[in-house]
This record gives structure tokens, C-alpha cells and sequence, in this order.
């Protein structure tokens, strides 16, 4: 499988002024990963943790406060290089939304509200490609009905259409141009159930027919055990386990990890479920060693003293914990 992006040795901090006094919070610290074309890599990991700070890194959306300390993301793309840290806003627009698209937290946030949907679609299109009005209006509805929604919809305007429905058209609008990579930030959250389960099934759609490779943050680990095929799990910042899903959720090495898991509801499981006890520490000001070890039930001295770094334990299962191999 060949490698559509890689990012090395990121670090991406916050600095908030307050006086003479600066904070540096440091929401994505040392994380290098790597995706291939045509995969489905899931992002997880409780709020606060740096999620979709990595995803703004990953997709070049870096603006004050937020900075890039260290640590570079390249996409490659129909055989040419890009470093995405080091483009202009202008060359970064030229591969946004043809190549590279992102779904935002929050649907409402890129649905122009004075518009309707056609006019959102049809101004996407002009921006980027060089097709005419009539081929775009026929590719939008066709699009549209490919991917199984109304067609009525696009002569409304956004808050005319319920929560549910402006999340499938946000993700439908990241991908009308058939991107390489789409960027997708908790596209499930603040949706019920089953308006959850129809989102999910529009993304498994789209990467089945489209074959690009889909980057999703979600905390919720019901919704990465059914549309990806790595998972990255974060904790403070760092990457802290990866492994193909199938294998996190069968042998998670990390005791976070195994705390995210077990967190999650079984089916006919009607005992109310544990999370894990206390919260992530802040990112301004982190606890010694290995940033878990205050939540870990099998922390000793040497948690408390040095950070593990992420080792490749096993094939293609990376973790960054001092006792794995020693005490399950
Ligand atoms: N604009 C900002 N200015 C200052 N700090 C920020 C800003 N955005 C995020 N942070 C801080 O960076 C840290 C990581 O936040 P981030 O949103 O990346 O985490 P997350 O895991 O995606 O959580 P959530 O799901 O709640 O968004 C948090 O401590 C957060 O308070």
C-alpha cells in the first residue's frame, strides 16, 4: 500500500498571552504517523486531547494562537510532493477541497447561511475546476442522487435543514470533487443514533466508491470499530497505541486504551458502564513521566518519571506505555 501522507515529529502548541505572562498549551506534542491511499484511519481519544488540533495541523489550517513548533506534514499527490506546512495560503487553495477536504466540527460553520445549497455546491465547483454551469448543476444532482439524498434539498437554505441532513450535505459538499484525502472532525457528535448510523453509512458510501483515504476524529470508539481500518489513539497531546482496528479492539496494549474500550456500551449490556476515572491532565501543564500514569491503574516509579516513547511492539501495533509485556 503506498503511502498518500506522512507527518513527522509534529509539534503544535497554543500560546495565550495573558499580561507579560505566555502559556503554551501544548496540544499535539511529538506525533508522527502516516496514512495510506484508499484506508480509513481513525482518530480517537476523550475531548481535550489534541484531536482535531492534529487534524487542523494535518490539513494546513494553522492559525494564531496555534503554531507549529516542530515537524512537517507531506501529502503526496499524483506523484508530486507537498509540504503542506510550508505552502502559502494560495498554493494550500489550490489543493484544498480537489485534493485535500476537511469537514469541520460543527456543519453549520461552512454552509454559507444566506445561500442555497445548489448556489454552496455550484460556488465550490466554479472555484475549482474549470466546468460549466450546466455540467456543474448536473454533477451536483447527480451526485446528490448517487449518494442517496433528496434532491429537494439543494433549493433550501441550511437552517431550513435539520441537523442530521447539514451534516450529510457538509460531507457530501467535501467531496463532490472526488478529494484524495478528506479530513473528517467528530461528524457524528451532537447527532442522535440513528441520524449517527445514516452519516456513518454516507461515509462508508463514498470511501467504497470514491476509494480515497478518510482521516476521522471521533471520541466515540463505536463509531471508529465501524468505518476504520487503523485506529491512532491520543492521550495529552501524543499519539499513544495504533494498530488495525481489528487488533486494538482484540488486544489494546495501552491501559488508556483498554479504559476507552471497556467504556463503550455491549449490546444487551444494560449495566451502566465505568468511564475512565478522573479526566486528561491540562495540556499547560502536564504531570511528570508518562502523562497517563495519575489515571493508571498500573502505573509505578518509572511512570512517574519518564515518558515511554511509541515502540512497535508487534507488527503494525505501535504503544508508548513502560509496562506493556510486563503486567496485563
Ligand atoms: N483556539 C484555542 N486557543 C487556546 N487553546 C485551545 C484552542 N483550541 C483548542 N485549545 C486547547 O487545546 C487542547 C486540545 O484541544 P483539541 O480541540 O485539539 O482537543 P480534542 O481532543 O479535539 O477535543 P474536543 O473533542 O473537545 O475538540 C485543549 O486543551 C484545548 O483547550
Amino acid at each position: 500500500m503506498e503511502k498518500i501522507a506522512v507527518a513527522e515529529n509534529l509539534r503544535a502548541y497554543y500560546f495565550i498571552k495573558s499580561g507579560d505572562k505566555t502559556t503554551s498549551i501544548r496540544a499535539v506534542d511529538n506525533v508522527s504517523l502516516h496514512f495510506f491511499e484508499n484506508e480509513v484511519y481513525g482518530i480517537a481519544g476523550e475531548s481535550g486531547c489534541g484531536k482535531s488540533t492534529l487534524l487542523k495541523v494535518l490539513f494546513g489550517e494553522i492559525k494564531p494562537p496555534l503554531k507549529l513548533v516542530d515537524g512537517e506534514v507531506v501529502f503526496k499527490l499524483d506523484g508530486e510532493e507537498y509540504r503542506i506546512n510550508s505552502m502559502s495560503l494560495d498554493q494550500l487553495k489550490k489543493i484544498r477541497w480537489k485534493y485535500v477536504s476537511y469537514v469541520p466540527q460543527g456543519s453549520m460553520s461552512v454552509l454559507n447561511p444566506v445561500r442555497k445549497i445548489r448556489r454552496i455546491f455550484l460556488d465550490v465547483i466554479e472555484e475549482h475546476t474549470s466546468m460549466s454551469r450546466e455540467e456543474a448543476f448536473s454533477r451536483i444532482e447527480s451526485y446528490f442522487e448517487a449518494l442517496g439524498l433528496p434532491v429537494r434539498v439543494l433549493d433550501s437554505y441550511p437552517h431550513q435543514l435539520s441537523g442530521g441532513m447539514r451534516q450529510r450535505v457538509t460531507i457530501a459538499l467535501a467531496t463532490v470533487l472526488n478529494p484524495k484525502v478528506i479530513f473528517a472532525d467528530e461528524p457524528t457528535t451532537a447527532l442522535d443514533v440513528v441520524v449517527q448510523r445514516g452519516v456513518i453509512q454516507l461515509l462508508k458510501k463514498i470511501h467504497k466508491e470514491q476509494k480515497n483515504t478518510l482521516v476521522i476524529v471521533t471520541h466515540d470508539m463505536g463509531v471508529h470499530a465501524h468505518l476504520a481500518t487503523r485506529i491512532g489513539v491520543m492521550y495529552a497531546g501524543r499519539l499513544i497505541e495504533e494498530a488495525e482496528t481489528h487488533e486494538i479492539f482484540k488486544n489494546p496494549l495501552h491501559p488508556y486504551t483498554r479504559f476507552l474500550i471497556n467504556s463503550l456500551p455491549r449490546f444487551g449490556d444494560r449495566s451502566r458502564k465505568e468511564g475512565t476515572p478522573g479526566s486528561p491532565p491540562s495540556l499547560a501543564n502536564l504531570p511528570s513521566g508518562c502523562p497517563f500514569h495519575p489515571r493508571c491503574p498500573i502505573a509505578d516509579q518509572i511512570c512517574m518519571e519518564m515518558e515511554p516513547d511509541l515502540i512497535e511492539v508487534a507488527r503494525n501495533h505501535k504503544v508508548a506505555c513502560w509496562k506493556v509485556g510486563v503486567e496485563r
